[in-house]
């Protein structure tokens, strides 16, 4: 079926507050993941006002491994948001299959993040929810970070009621405290250490009170087979105390990014 200039195609997921299509664009043929959010959905959530400022952030952002958002328009019912096709789709699925990545493949895909995350916080904004089911992969491979739907402009308290995992969150945001783009240093450290182990480093089947007290307490627990320059960078990321956090500049110059990059 067809909506303004684009051919619909597949269905390619179902985000939280719309469903994600395949489509074309008649015109050029250009291929893109057209989003669509109903209106009726969003005032009800009382997020719309979030929803015009996380556009209003993207539509800025332009780097090659952040998800481009090329437009919106909508109808009366519906918002569509004409957002880059990501060629390989979840890496979410990717790891799932495959348990978990080899170090060269994690060290390739954490020097891409960093890269993007140094962009969105030289203009100030924060991500606040790095984790693998936010992040596309490209035709060629490469990372596409997306669903800024939580990222805010630094420094912020605001607490949000985080309905997902909270396995990312860091200390402070746990602890309700004022946090900075530091946050996102950590969740970089979370989501290293889930490529590497195939799991999250604080997750407790026990719940979620376990986790925020083992994230709380860094309850940190290496598994042997990690490489030694692996190990050092993830906990030099996972670190109670924001400032002490390595900065994003340190991480792309780390030996376990380096000895990769042949
Ligand atoms: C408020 C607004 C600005 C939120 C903006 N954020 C998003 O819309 C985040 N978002 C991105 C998507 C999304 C989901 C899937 C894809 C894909 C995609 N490519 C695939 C290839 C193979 C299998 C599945 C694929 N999905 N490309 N681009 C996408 C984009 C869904 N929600």
């Amino acid at each position: 079926f067809h909506i303004g200039m684009f051919e619909i195609g597949k269905p390619l997921g179902k985000g939280k507050f719309g469903r994600v299509y395949l489509a074309k664009e008649k015109k050029t043929g250009f291929i893109v993941a057209l989003k669509t959010l109903h209106k009726s959905e969003l005032i009800h959530s009382r997020i719309e006002k979030q929803v015009r400022r996380e556009i209003e952030i993207q539509s800025n952002l332009r780097h090659k491994n952040i998800l481009r958002l090329f437009g919106h328009f909508h109808d009366e019912k519906r918002i569509f948001l004409i957002l880059e096709f990501a060629g390989r789709g979840e890496l979410y699925q990717h790891l799932r299959k495959a348990s978990r990545f080899s170090e060269s493949t994690a060290a390739k895909y954490i020097y891409q993040m960093a890269n993007a995350l140094a962009y969105l916080h030289k203009k100030h904004v924060i991500h606040r929810d790095i984790k693998p089911e936010n992040i596309l992969l490209g035709i060629d491979g490469e990372i596409k970070l997306s669903d800024f739907g939580w990222s805010v402009h630094a420094p912020s308290n605001r607490r949000t009621t985080l309905c997902g995992t909270l396995d990312y969150l860091p200390p402070e945001m746990v602890e309700g405290k004022e946090h900075t783009e530091k946050v996102d240093l950590w969740s970089l450290g979370v989501l290293t250490y889930e490529f590497i182990v195939g799991a999250p480093p604080f997750e407790d089947v026990s719940g979620h009170s376990a986790t925020y007290r083992r994230i709380a307490k860094v309850d940190l627990k290496i598994p042997s087979f990690v490489s030694p320059e692996g190990k050092d960078l993830i906990s030099r990321l996972l670190r109670h105390s924001p400032e002490q956090r390595i900065s994003l500049e340190q991480v792309v110059k780390h030996p376990w990014i380096l000895k990769f990059k042949a």
